[in-house]
């Protein structure tokens, strides 16, 4: 997809201004001082190591018995090295602050294969190639007006939102200002089928967008959230993907070495406490049982807003309103993986090492490994990936049917071989995860402009990181965005 234009994502982004700080650290503190950190994901992690660098004392309380939250690397049960990432998997080379910690760790890695012509697409019970498609966009019989016909998703998608976009770009600062608050208020459902600035697409369009682009599960989010972190990131041909080689948790891996001392697991938080002296965090370790709390200067919290709820913040008043109110209200949305191991990579056999494959099936995305290709031996397959109302059906199911439904899905692409070659398989619902609730943050219609400054402000002695307070929702980059805003903020007080 050709990028919507680079002015609307570069106002959107803030991530570049931390790269000074991600290269050379923060500023030597006037004062070291106490910080208790919630969370040992990257946001967490990045805050920690800055603001011990710095000279400050930190300690990071961490209610898994892991690190790396969101970037989760399963290697169990699968066999000969097989593994999944079933967080965080490709990495754009856009995403400068994470493509600096790679090189910070000297950690390998190689190209993340996002899509090729040879993928299989498969709707409406037609399978062709992507270059079949391109060439005859209507090969799935979407039943449309002629004016629609000939034109491919993203096509169809482009010649909706390109008005605006132009109109964004031929903006000066103030009416983009106004802009972003009135198309603010359209979810991109209500974008697409009432469009106040171009041709409006009929329903059977914008179906045809919602399962070939992705969005399916979420058109109710935010038309501007959608456009800026997922259709122009995830379905834009000319963005280059990474993958760390041997998994993405060895980026976080890298990370816990440096706080030997610091980092304490099994300690899920369940009350902050401040006042003017200071604050302290109360956690019961999941390993004893016991109840504890400790005490610092300043807390940064990087507990995603979902599961924040279950977390008392006393006095009661030391935290605005406007914030409780999104705390509450931002959404993580679901997401589902399913990766199984084979006998061999029989999808090599039909050219697809390294693919991303787009099904209407409950599959919805199947993506063939990008790394051992054409080597001998099993195959690992992330089966099925799927967002929001497409992953929540899958929470219907338990695992061993999650594993059956998606070989019947992969079957009909790839024929009954897919039984003899199974081998075992793994889920994973990040809705069903108590520490994340959900798999990353997507605004509704007006959250970006009544939310994106409230969610990452302080509030008394609590500082917020997160993906979720970031300009790059559900990504690695976010995280590590939020975790140097954070480290600055407290770093300065
Ligand atoms: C399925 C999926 C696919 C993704 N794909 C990509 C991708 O391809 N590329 C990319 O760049 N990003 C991707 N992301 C997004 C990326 O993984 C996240 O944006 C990032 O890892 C979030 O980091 P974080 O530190 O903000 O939050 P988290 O990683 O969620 O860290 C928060 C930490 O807080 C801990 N915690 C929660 N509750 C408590 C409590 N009560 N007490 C103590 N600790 C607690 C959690 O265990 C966790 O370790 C994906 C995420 C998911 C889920
Ligand atoms: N970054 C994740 C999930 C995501 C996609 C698009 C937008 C935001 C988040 C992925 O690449 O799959």
């Amino acid at each position: 997809m050709r990028q919507p234009s680079n002015e609307l994502l570069e106002d959107l982004n803030s991530s570049y201004q931390y790269l000074p700080t991600v290269i050379e650290g923060l500023e030597a503190a006037k004062r070291s001082k106490n910080i208790v950190i919630l969370g040992a994901g990257m946001a967490g992690l990045v805050a920690a190591t800055l603001l011990k660098e710095a000279g400050h004392r930190v300690t990071v309380l961490e209610g898994n018995n892991r690190a790396g939250g969101r970037v989760y690397t399963v290697r169990e049960p699968f066999m000969e090295g097989g593994y999944l990432d079933v967080g965080a998997m490709r990495i754009p080379k856009t995403h400068l602050l994470t493509m600096e910690y790679l090189k910070r760790f000297r950690l390998p890695y190689h190209k993340f294969i996002n899509s090729t012509p040879k993928d299989y697409l498969h709707t409406n019970n037609v399978t062709v190639s992507r270059q079949e498609y391109e060439q005859n966009p209507d090969v799935f019989n979407y039943p449309l007006p002629s004016h629609e016909k000939g034109k491919t998703a993203t096509e169809l998608f482009l010649s909706a939102v390109n008005p605006f976009l132009e109109l964004y770009s031929a903006s000066s600062s103030e009416q983009q200002r106004q802009l972003l608050k009135e198309y603010d208020r359209y979810s991109m459902e209500n974008f697409l089928r009432y469009n106040p600035i171009g041709r409006s697409l009929s329903a059977n369009a914008i179906n045809k967008i919602k399962v070939l682009l992705g969005i399916e599960g979420f058109p109710e989010f935010s038309f501007l959230s959608i456009l800026t972190d997922i259709v122009s990131t995830v379905f834009n041909k000319d963005l280059e993907f990474i993958e760390i080689s041997g998994g993405n948790d060895q980026l976080p891996a890298s990370l816990v070495p440096l706080l030997p001392n610091e980092l304490f697991y099994r300690k899920k938080v369940t009350r902050i406490v401040q006042d003017y002296h200071g604050a302290a965090v109360h956690v019961n370790d999941t390993r004893t049982g016991n109840f504890e709390f400790y005490e610092g200067d300043f807390i940064i919290n990087t507990i995603p807003f979902t599961v924040f709820q279950f977390i008392d913040v006393l006095p009661f008043h030391s935290v605005k309103f406007e914030k409780r109110r999104a705390i509450r209200e931002l959404r993580n949305v679901a997401s589902t993986k399913i990766g199984i191991q084979f006998k061999t990579r029989f999808w090599e056999r039909d050219g697809l090492g390294g693919s991303n494959i787009i099904t209407d099936l409950t599959n919805r995305f199947t993506y063939t490994p990008s790394h051992n290709i054409g080597k001998s031996g099993t195959g690992l397959l992330l089966v099925s990936y799927s967002w929001e109302d497409n992953a929540l059906l899958w929470d219907s199911l338990p695992k061993q049917e999650k594993i059956n439904q998606s070989l019947k899905g992969l079957a009909k692409l790839f024929g009954s071989q897919v039984y003899k070659e199974y081998m075992t398989g793994f889920a994973f619902s990040w809705n069903l995860n108590p520490f994340s609730a959900g798999c990353f943050s997507l605004f509704k219609p007006n959250q970006l402009t009544e939310f994106s400054e409230v969610i990452k402000q302080p509030e008394g002695r609590i500082h917020f990181a997160g993906e979720h307070t970031s300009s790059h929702h559900g990504w690695i980059e976010g995280a590590i965005e939020s975790g140097v805003r954070a480290a600055i903020e407290v770093n300065e007080r």
